[in-house]
């Protein structure tokens, strides 16, 4: 039975599996005919490095296409007992290692307005939203101001190649006579330093001289400077082949680092402002703190066609550069689809988090229960908060069924505001286990955690790092299925990220190397977290409930242990590491975790505490990627991961109030109080 099940887990994910499988077998073939040399890189990191090289220890490459999946003999443990795995040498599918940016061009899989894509065309993640007709922005902005809304399709491309010549801007819009406009943008990226900014004809510049203004796709992290600043630097720089093109092109592309706001002027200002630099036919959009990006338009020739191969794909473009693999875009029709809030009837709140408050409600003309999420907007300051337009820009050009699907943007409300429309899920994964009376089962945590590991994979192979990744995150259905959710935190890491200067991830789920101070960091932070989350799934209870940074170290030390330079390279180097911590034992996380109990409690197998371990690694280099953990031998052994149709249902916690039922439960009654009254009367409008 547990064999059948097992197998239809399997299958229920194969069909998808299949589908990623034969994309990537089908571009890693056609970059294996173009670079051999990679072929044999590829080849040597299947053996898991048997055939010789100096990467055959435990230093992972990221494979850009990894095998199709499969079940691997478990690998040698050379560990001392207890002692957290030092990874695999064999990892086909490490992490990226210092890398290019990831960048594709071409469409981005679904086109939200109905039109199938082919299956080649599947997403890749898009930076910011570039078309000035076509813009998201514009779209919101023409809405707003009640202006005459285009039916042309608004389109989030990957970041792409730079233009080969000037004439290589010309795109085709399907179906559009009309000439039509493109963005090009350009980016200029002020240092954090520059803090005393004033604005110069609507742009914000530093104190010192704004650096040259550059092409987005030859932003300040093309510099050969700033490629020391790569996350994890010491290693071969590993580019996508789909990537390629646009790597060997030395453009990048960067989103904006958190906290950032965008301002977008509108082509009805700039024209006003005769003192732009970049004349009337630009729009520019500020990047408060320090980071300015320009969004220049040029006139474009869109006579060809509409909606599917605009922008990037053009195809002069591409007869000149028959080498680069044409990447998929997935296209929105925003203007069209860009409704009022009006169209949604409010049926409760769901939830108030930092970024937005989240509502159920229905789609008045479809009948169909989504869920809204509000962008909060500061007030305080003008233009777009970069978060959630980082969210919204990841979230409507992923696609893939352990993330949360967001389906449009709509506007309106009390001030005006912007609204993401999304799939609604019944629960989440916090919710569920306070409700719950017992722990999930191993087979259910297994299902889970596959569903998760697939998602964050997908994030990982996408050039994503989430950074928040937490069980208040995690999305649940009655139907078995996982989403991530929340993408606030989350930003593209090809490029190198900023040093670390504000906390990214909730303290519970916070990977030491973030804690001790690390400046540069990888996708191995969404794995700490990851291992945190399995542990509280087996456990009901969170791992380390840490009450302020310290708190949360010592908390991690006394279960894993003191770290020191031997289990973790690089340790005595970190910030925090100059502090003393009382030495503890290495490690106790078994205890926490028994093989066998003997009165009933809570046990894991050698494989599952095997995969905890390694996910709860101390060094960020040896702990285990998404992709190594979805072929962990614990997925494979008995018992098997419960197929999502027999997961466990709950009443839809969401059809609640949760923000009410929580602070009901408040001890503190003045606090009670207050919250009742903002949770009902306090509110501002329907969707206030
Ligand atoms: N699509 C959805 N369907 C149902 N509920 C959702 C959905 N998206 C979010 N929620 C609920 O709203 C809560 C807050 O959502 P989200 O985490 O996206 O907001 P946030 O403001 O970014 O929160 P945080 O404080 O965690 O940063 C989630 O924990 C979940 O309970």
């Amino acid at each position: 039975m547990a064999a059948a099940r097992h197998a239809s887990y399997r299958s229920h994910d194969g069909a998808r599996g299949r589908e990623l499988d034969l994309e990537r077998s089908r571009r890693s073939k056609e970059y294996r005919h173009r670079h051999p040399s990679h072929d044999r890189d590829s080849d040597h990191r299947r053996d898991g490095g048997r055939s010789g090289g100096r990467d055959g220890g435990h230093r992972r490459h990221r494979s850009p296409y990894p095998p199709p999946r499969s079940w691997p003999s478990r690998r040698e443990n050379d560990r001392e007992p207890g002692e957290v795995s030092s990874g695999s040498a064999s990892d086909s599918g490490g992490r990226p290692l210092k890398a290019g940016v990831p960048r594709e061009d071409g469409f981005l899989g679904v086109c939200k307005d109905g039109s199938a894509l082919p299956l080649s065309t599947k997403r890749k993640h898009s930076p910011v939203v570039l078309d000035a007709h076509v813009s998201k922005l514009q779209a919101i902005d023409d809405v707003r101001s009640g202006g005459v809304v285009d039916t042309a399709a608004v389109e989030f491309p990957l970041p792409s190649p730079p233009p080969l010549s000037d004439d290589s801007s010309v795109a085709t819009f399907g179906g559009c006579s009309s000439p039509t406009k493109h963005l090009d943008v350009s980016m200029v990226l002020h240092e954090p330093e520059f803090s005393h900014e004033h604005e110069k004809n609507g742009v914000m510049v530093g104190e010192e001289e704004c650096p040259t203004t550059r092409n987005i796709f030859t932003s300040r992290w093309a510099e050969a400077d700033d490629e020391e600043e790569v996350i994890v630097p010491k290693k071969k720089k590993s580019v996508s082949p789909t990537n390629l093109y646009e790597h060997r092109s030395t453009q990048k592309v960067t989103i904006p680092e958190l906290g950032e706001v965008l301002r977008v002027q509108t082509s009805r200002e700039s024209s006003s402002s005769s003192s732009n630099s970049m004349g009337s036919e630009n729009w520019n959009i500020k990047v408060d703190g320090g980071d300015c990006m320009y969004v220049k338009e040029d006139v474009i020739d869109s006579s060809v066609g509409y909606s599917v191969d605009t922008h990037f794909g053009s195809d002069a473009r591409r007869s000149r550069t028959p080498e680069a693999v044409c990447p998929p875009r997935r296209c929105f029709n925003m203007l069209q689809g860009c409704r009022s809030i009006d169209e949604f009837e409010r049926l409760n709140t769901i939830n108030e988090g930092t970024y937005g408050v989240v509502f159920r409600v229905k789609d008045k003309k479809t009948g169909e229960i989504v869920a809204l999420k509000k962008v909060k907007m500061d007030r305080e300051r003008e233009g777009f908060p970069l978060t959630s337009l980082r969210e919204i820009n990841i979230l409507l050009s992923f696609d893939h069924p352990s993330i949360v699907d967001v389906k449009e943007i709509v506007v309106g409300g009390h001030d005006d505001d912007t609204f993401m429309v999304m799939e609604y899920m019944e629960h989440d994964l916090k919710g569920v286990m306070e409700t719950m009376k017992q722990p999930y089962t191993q087979s259910e945590v297994k299902c889970l955690m596959l569903q998760l590991l697939e998602g964050v994979k997908y994030l990982h192979d996408n050039w994503v790092l989430h950074r928040d990744l937490k069980t208040s995150n995690l999305l649940l259905n009655n139907r078995g299925e996982l989403k991530i959710c929340d993408f606030g935190l989350s930003r593209q890491y090809g490029s190198p990220l900023k040093p670390y200067t504000q906390p990214v991830v909730t303290l519970w789920y916070r990977a030491p190397e973030l804690l001790l101070g690390a400046k540069e960091y990888s996708t191995a932070i969404d794995m700490w977290s990851l291992g945190c989350i399995m542990a509280e799934l087996l456990s009901k209870e969170p791992l380390f409930a840490g009450k302020n940074e310290i708190d949360q170290l010592h908390k991690i030390f006394r279960i894993l242990g003191t770290p020191n330079e031997e289990r973790w390279c690089g340790y005595s180097k970190l910030p925090g590491a100059k502090c003393k911590f009382v030495k503890q034992p290495y490690n106790r996380l078994r205890d926490k975790f028994p093989a066998v109990s003997f009165t009933g409690g809570l046990t894991l197998s050698e494989a599952g505490f095997d995969l905890l371990n390694r996910l709860l690694t101390y060094d960020p280099e040896k702990r285990i990627s998404a992709d190594d953990a979805l072929n962990h031998e614990w997925f494979r052994e008995v018992p098997l991961p419960k197929t999502k149709d027999f997961m466990p249902t709950f009443p839809a916690l969401n059809e609640q109030d949760r923000r009410i039922k929580k602070y009901m439960k408040s001890p503190d009654p003045l606090v009670e109080q207050q919250m009742k009254e903002q949770g009902s009367s306090g509110d501002r409008g329907l969707f206030g």
